[in-house]
Parts: structure tokens; C-alpha cells; sequence
């Protein structure tokens, strides 16, 4: 009876664990692909780096792990990693028929019914996602970013005027949550006609900024102990255990509940008295009840909910940080600063004079490659953008991905390779022009332009880049033709990714991107 009980309780587990890692090493379908064992047989391997005792790590351990053992590597027991510019379009194609799902390893929120569970963003199929992305696709057109750019203007010019409020006070402006004021408030007012407010408060609304920022923190734990994730969003409220990170995903959750309530309670009401399409351009949840694309049981409000909460999520902090990173080193960079100054002057003739739209400022050479630059340095996603070929067996360099492995690249890689970008932690945005600096430092224009991806590739890329270019434009044109600031001890480290929460993450000791506001420019 005795070495029954110790048969079953301690050989028979010992003995399935054992098989389970020489199987996992050796006889997978991608025990060919080399990398570290340890990370083939469990992801406890990226605990160490993402979770303890380091944090949000896993990506820059990746350069080392492609160091040892080259431009693919094994991550996990069945994911993939490859590191080379040249590889982009195979993983991320344009082509429908080459279909790209997700993979549940890195969107670990599908089955949580909550993060965005069910958002065309979180969609894990290829065909399905398509339905569900072209839903929304028409609201973030460039024709309907131009139609609602006075929503974004509107923003634009309260940030402006905030800004110029601080004039010669001793208060300092801090530009990452400042910025993330602005396109909370952009992306809320675009998409749903009534924005969160944060620019009316003093604090450019820090609370909700802080929410956003702390609940992306949930990434690495939820990617790593993925059914331990899932089983805890499940649990009623009350059950859950206290966590900082638990309560702001239901602040957030509460707070996108009542916006996306509001639009839909009117879209509803606009469906029965007007034609749905002539109530298409109000919200986006106008627009979707109108799409064609999707069925009734996509047209639900918690359906819509959720993407809604992925909408306000990507578009917040990604373009938040993308500006405060861009403005950062304008100020810090005199040469740089002039340039721009001059050229937003060409269009702006005084720091009075009205923002211009975006069809103008669009045409400044120098600052687009200044936007360029910071779009490509500040790493807005940096993490692995992950993908499955579900028919079809893809090849690198003679090794095989079979078809629904998980394979992915980040783009803070291909943004950071120096044999595109030379100097790549160096901000030079004449690399994005031709011309004669080009020339002298041998830099190749063209294929800087071709590799520079911050918002991704392929049927899956970013869905509001129409949107983010707008408020890159407006926003920079705005501040540096009308409103004069200078840095206050801030230096480089404190623009400098150092985590990645799939967004990247800034240094949480450091005091933030601070200036000072000296009055009108
Ligand atoms: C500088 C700003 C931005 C950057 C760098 C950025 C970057 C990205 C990237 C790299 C992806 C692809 C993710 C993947 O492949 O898994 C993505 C997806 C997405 N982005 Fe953005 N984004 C930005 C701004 C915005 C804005 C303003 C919106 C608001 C509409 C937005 C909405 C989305 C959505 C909804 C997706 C998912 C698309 C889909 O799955 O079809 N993003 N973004």
C-alpha cells in the first residue's frame, strides 16, 4: 500500500515531468530551432527576466539570447523569435490570403472575457479579426481623420493653452503625462464624441494616466501563468485578491463601460429613427452598429465594449510617449529646435497665429523626419508582435517554422539595428532625409524610410495610424510654434525605454520629461 501511495504521489508525477522536458527539448516540432533548453522546456525561463527579480526584461534578454545563438532562436516550448530586418514581410504579409492568427501565448486575455477579450485587436483568427477590424476600419480612415480634425484641434488647443498658463510660474510641466492627457482625451473625443476630461484638471488628469500605466504591468504574469490569469479575471469581484494591478483594469473597465453605454444607448436610438449609415460618422460605436461586416451577435454592447477598451488602451500611451519623446529632444537639441521653429514659422507666421490644419503641416519636411525619428526612438510598442501562419509552413534560413508555431520579431529590434539606423540610441532625424547630411554621414536615406515600422505590418498593423500622424502634427506644430519651454534636469536616461509591457516602459525613478514654460515662442 505504502509504495503504491509513493508510486503515485512522487515517481509517476517525477516520471511525467521528465518526459515531458526530454520531450519538450528534443522531439517538438521545433526542437531544431536552437536556443536556451531551459526556455524550450518551460516560460517560467521569461519569469526570471519579466516577473523576478527582474522586470519587463524578456525583450532586451532577447538580444543576448540572438547573440549566442543567432537571428532565430527558440523562446518557448512551442514560440519562435527572429531577429532580421529582411524578414519582416514573410511574418507580417499584406496579403489576406496568407493568413496571420495571434497567438493565445501572447494574448493571453482571449478567454478572460474581460481586457479586451473579443476585440478585433484580441481576435486570435485571421478571417475573423478581418470581419471585426473592418467594422471599424472606415471610422480611422485618413478621409475621416481630416472630417473630424476639429475634434483633435479642439484638444490640441486646450493643451496649448494649459501650456501657455504655466507661463513664467515656477511650476514644472511634466510632458509624458502631460501628453497622456492629451490623447486620452484625443482618442475619447475622436472616437466617442465626449472626452475623459483629463486636460480640464490641473494635473493634466494623472490619476487615469496612472491607471493606464500601472494595468498594463499585468502583461508579463498573465502572458507566463496564463490559466492562473484567466481563472482569476473569472472570479466574481468580491473573490478576487487585492492587487493595485487588479483594481485599476476594473477602474478601467468601469470607466470605458459608462463612455461606451452613453454611445451606444444613442446609436441605438439613432438606428431606429435615421438611417444608421447618416449616424456612421458620430461615434464609433455609431459605426460599427452601421458595418455591414459584422453580425448581431458582434453587435452587442459588451462586444463593442471591448473594443473600445483595446482603442483607448493603443491609443493613449503609444502616441503619448511617441510626443513627449519628440518634444524631449527638440528641446534638448538646439540645432534641432531652430530648424523646426523656422520651418513651423513658414505656416505659422507668430506664436498667435491659428494652429494650421494638418494638410499643411504634413507638408514640413524637417519636422515629418523629426516625428520619423521619434516614432522609430521611442519604441512605442516594443513588444514581440506574435504571429501564426495557420496553413502554411514558412522558412528561415533552411529551418523550418511549421505551420501554428508562434513566431514573432519586435520592431524595437528592427528599429535599433545599426547596419539601418547607425548610432541607433543617437536621435539624428536628417537619416529620414535626403540631403546633403545624408550624403556626408553615408547614410542610407531609403532604406531607413523602407524599415521604419512603429505602428507594424501586414493585415494586423495599427489601425489608428491616420489618427496618431494627426495628433504628431497638431500637437508638435502647435507647441513649438506658439509656446516657448526649456528642459529642466532631464536627460536622455529619462526618454530611454527600459521595460516592456508590450508598450515600452520609461524608468519609474526617474522624475519624468520636466519643463519649464517660459511664455509665448
Ligand atoms: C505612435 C502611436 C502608435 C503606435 C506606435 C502604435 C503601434 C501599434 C502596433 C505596432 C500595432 C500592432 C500590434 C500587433 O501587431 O499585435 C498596433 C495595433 C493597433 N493600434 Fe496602434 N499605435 C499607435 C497609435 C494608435 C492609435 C492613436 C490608435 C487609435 C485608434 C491605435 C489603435 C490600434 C488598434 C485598434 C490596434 C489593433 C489593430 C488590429 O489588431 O487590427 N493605435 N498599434
Amino acid at each position: 500500500m505504502a509504495s503504491l501511495t509513493l508510486l503515485t504521489i512522487i515517481i509517476l508525477p517525477l516520471a511525467y515531468l521528465v518526459s515531458l522536458v526530454i520531450y519538450r527539448i528534443y522531439f517538438t516540432r521545433i526542437s531544431h530551432i536552437p536556443g536556451p533548453k531551459l526556455a524550450s522546456v518551460t516560460y517560467l525561463y521569461h519569469a526570471w527576466y519579466d516577473l523576478w527579480p527582474h522586470q519587463g526584461r524578456f525583450t532586451f534578454h532577447l538580444e543576448e539570447l540572438h547573440k549566442r545563438y543567432g537571428p532565430i532562436i527558440r523562446i518557448g516550448p512551442d514560440e519562435v523569435h527572429i531577429k532580421d530586418v529582411n524578414y519582416v514581410n514573410e511574418i507580417y504579409p499584406s496579403d489576406h490570403r496568407r493568413k496571420r492568427n495571434k497567438s493565445a501565448l501572447f494574448f493571453w486575455m482571449v478567454g478572460t472575457d474581460e481586457f479586451g477579450d473579443h476585440s478585433a485587436g484580441a481576435t486570435l483568427d485571421h478571417e475573423t479579426h478581418r470581419a471585426k477590424r473592418n467594422s471599424m476600419a472606415p471610422y480611422f480612415s485618413a478621409r475621416m481623420v481630416r472630417d473630424l480634425e476639429p475634434r483633435i484641434l479642439g484638444k490640441v488647443t486646450l493643451l496649448r493653452d494649459k501650456f501657455l498658463a504655466f507661463s513664467n510660474s515656477n511650476q514644472l510641466v511634466e510632458l509624458r503625462n502631460a501628453m497622456s492627457g492629451l490623447t486620452l482625451d484625443v482618442i475619447s473625443e475622436y472616437s466617442f464624441g465626449s472626452s475623459f476630461g483629463a486636460l480640464n484638471s490641473n494635473d493634466f488628469g494623472r490619476p487615469l494616466n496612472n491607471m493606464l500605466l500601472q494595468g498594463v504591468k499585468v502583461h508579463p504574469f498573465a502572458r507566463i501563468f496564463r490559466p492562473l490569469a484567466i481563472f482569476i479575471f473569472r472570479l466574481p469581484r468580491w473573490l478576487m485578491p487585492a492587487s493595485e494591478i487588479l483594481d485599476n483594469s476594473i477602474k478601467y473597465d468601469t470607466l470605458i463601460s459608462s463612455m461606451t453605454q452613453s454611445a451606444f444607448t444613442d446609436a441605438m436610438a439613432s438606428c431606429e429613427n435615421e438611417k444608421a449609415s447618416e449616424a456612421a460618422h458620430r461615434t464609433i460605436v455609431h459605426s460599427m452598429l452601421a458595418a455591414e461586416s459584422l453580425g448581431p451577435e458582434d453587435k452587442t454592447f459588451a462586444r463593442l465594449k471591448a473594443d473600445a477598451m483595446v482603442l483607448i488602451g493603443a491609443g493613449t500611451e503609444t502616441t503619448a510617449r511617441t510626443l513627449a519623446t519628440a518634444l524631449y529632444h527638440i528641446l534638448a537639441t538646439p540645432r534641432v529646435y531652430d530648424k523646426v521653429l523656422a520651418e513651423v514659422r513658414t505656416i505659422m507666421p507668430s506664436a498667435d497665429s491659428p494652429i494650421p490644419p494638418v494638410t499643411k503641416i504634413c507638408q514640413l519636411k524637417y519636422l515629418t523626419a523629426v516625428l520619423e525619428e521619434s516614432l522609430r526612438i521611442a519604441h512605442g510598442v516594443a513588444g514581440r508582435l506574435s504571429r501564426i501562419a495557420p496553413d502554411e509552413d514558412l522558412f528561415y534560413d533552411g529551418l523550418k517554422l511549421p505551420k501554428g508555431v508562434t513566431f514573432s520579431q519586435s520592431m524595437y529590434y528592427i528599429h535599433s539595428d545599426p547596419s539601418v539606423y547607425p548610432f541607433p540610441d543617437e536621435f539624428h532625424p536628417e537619416r529620414f532625409l535626403e540631403g546633403e547630411e545624408a550624403v556626408s554621414k553615408k547614410w542610407d536615406v531609403a532604406l531607413a524610410k523602407e524599415h521604419l515600422q512603429p505602428f507594424g505590418k501586414g493585415t494586423r498593423n495599427c489601425l489608428g495610424i491616420n489618427l496618431a500622424w494627426s495628433e504628431l502634427y497638431l500637437t508638435v506644430g502647435a507647441l513649438i510654434g506658439s509656446v516657448k519651454m526649456e528642459l529642466v534636469d532631464t536627460g536622455k536616461e529619462d526618454v530611454m525605454i527600459v521595460k516592456e509591457y508590450f508598450v515600452g516602459y520609461l524608468p519609474e525613478a526617474s522624475k519624468g520629461i520636466r519643463v519649464k514654460v517660459l511664455g509665448k515662442s
